[in-house]
């Protein structure tokens, strides 16, 4: 278990609007470019990170997901890679019932209609219907990049239709 796995949902973020955190932060928060689009049935999501970075391979994605999320975000930084998805329904109803709030993917998804159905927070490029190979690859609880924004384990990650923003833990205190 890393640090990160002890957040307490007590602890949970506001769930302040994106376009709220630019006036208040403006370019002291970090901002992700567009790119992403909403495949989840929830599309504003807020929560602390914790991240893997993996290319083509969700072992590790899958991995977390099936542990307590106690409503934090998954941020998986698949390089951008379009050639194959990082989480499908399986994984995606498994973050569900493990309380994660959402999980952002630079990468793509799957079993897009099911996703569209389920109660979490997903962020990704696009969708692909070939899954990806797993080798038992990926590092978690390490610093990675979305586009435009380095993302580190512990920021605060808030989500709408607007688009993504980042914050430190200091930062997001506060909002209190
Ligand atoms: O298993 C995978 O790699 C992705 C998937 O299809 C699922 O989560 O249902």
């Amino acid at each position: 278990m890393t640090e990160n796995q002890s957040f307490s949902p007590a602890a949970a973020p506001a769930l302040v609007p994106t376009c709220d955190l630019f006036d208040r932060f403006k370019d002291d928060a970090r901002y992700v470019l567009p790119g992403f689009h909403d495949f989840g049935a929830v599309t504003r999501f807020s929560g602390a990170v914790v991240t893997v970075k993996c290319v083509e391979d969700n072992s590790r994605v899958k991995e977390l997901l099936a542990t307590p999320g106690a409503g934090r975000v998954l941020v998986v930084d698949g390089a951008g890679s379009l050639r194959c998805a990082l989480m499908g329904d399986m994984i995606a109803a498994s973050a569900v019932k493990h309380g994660w709030a959402g999980v952002v993917i630079w990468g793509c998804v799957r079993d897009v209609a099911e996703l569209a159905a389920l109660p979490l927070g997903i962020k990704a490029l696009a969708a692909i219907p070939r899954a990806s190979t797993r080798r038992d690859q990926g590092l978690v609880d390490v610093p990675v990049e979305l586009p435009g924004a380095a993302v580190r384990p512990g920021d605060i990650l808030f989500a709408d239709e607007d688009g993504i923003v980042l914050l430190t833990a200091e930062q997001a205190a506060g909002l209190k």
